[in-house]
């Protein structure tokens, strides 16, 4: 039988998840970051997580159609605000910041936004997640975005190896992870003590834990593939293919 954790002890149970499955473990992140990656394998990275970067908005507002409480909407409208920008411009935004990234990679407007050259575990995946945030509880929806405890470091890990190896790397072409530590870390505060304080039974306690191993899975899944279709060569019809 499940007892129910202290607000610590579940805190401590999640860390645990983050410390044994977030992607910071995962060797195509150790590959980039040491400066093994080939230019092509880096963009075809940039161009698989614009799929990411897109679906992000689209499983907040999902989150945001299930809650019954303005306040929490409006403290979670920010995030969908954080990625789409907030004046008629729209450069302000998350997903215009990813877009110079795949322009300095050498894709086309088109060839990103289409997503029409991602690899298909790239779309399952995400498409897993944002599935996942509709049809679950909101609970568990909510705590699907807790591995964004552990992003700040991989992102400060990532830049400054990409920074450090990759001469057509610059910080301009990174911006987009300049400005994400500080919103990850205001968002995941916010998730972190919301399920400390919404976890009243071993069975939400459970659950919870469950959705970050998920969501793990989810971010892994997206690098497992890029390993085998660009790492291996391994690449799926129809997918982006390296210029021989
Ligand atoms: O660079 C990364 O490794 C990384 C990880 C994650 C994450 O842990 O889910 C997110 C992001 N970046 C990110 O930029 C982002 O906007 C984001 C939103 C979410 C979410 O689940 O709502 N995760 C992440």
């Amino acid at each position: 039988m499940t007892t129910l954790m202290s607000p610590d002890e579940l805190e401590a149970a999640l860390r645990q998840v983050g410390a044994e499955r977030y992607h910071n473990r995962h060797p195509f992140h150790h590959r980039m970051r040491d400066g093994r990656c080939t230019r092509d394998e880096i963009a075809a990275w940039a161009l698989n997580r614009y799929y990411y970067q897109s679906q992000i908005p689209i499983k907040d507002a999902t989150i945001i159609a299930r809650m019954d409480d303005p306040a929490l909407r409006r403290e979670w409208r920010r995030r969908i605000i954080d990625h789409d920008g907030n004046s008629d411009a729209d450069r302000d935004g998350g997903i215009a910041r990813w877009l110079a990234l795949t322009d300095a990679m050498g894709f086309t407007r088109e060839e990103v936004t289409s997503t029409r050259l991602i690899l298909p575990a790239t779309r399952f995946a995400v498409d897993a997640y944002v599935n996942f945030c509709a049809k679950r509880s909101l609970l568990e929806a909510i705590a699907s975005s807790l591995t964004e405890l552990f992003s700040p470091e991989i992102i400060g890990e990532r830049t400054a190896g990409m920074l450090a190896h990759y001469d057509f790397i610059t910080s301009d072409t990174l911006s987009y992870f300049t400005e994400r530590p500080p919103q990850a870390q205001r968002d995941s505060d916010f998730t972190l003590a919301y399920v400390r304080e919404h976890a009243r039974t071993p069975e939400h306690q459970h659950a919870i834990i469950a959705a970050l191993e998920f969501k793990t899975g989810v971010l892994w899944a997206q690098l497992d593939a890029l390993w085998h279709a660009y790492v291996e060569g391994h690449v799926p019809p129809g997918a982006w293919k390296p210029d021989p």
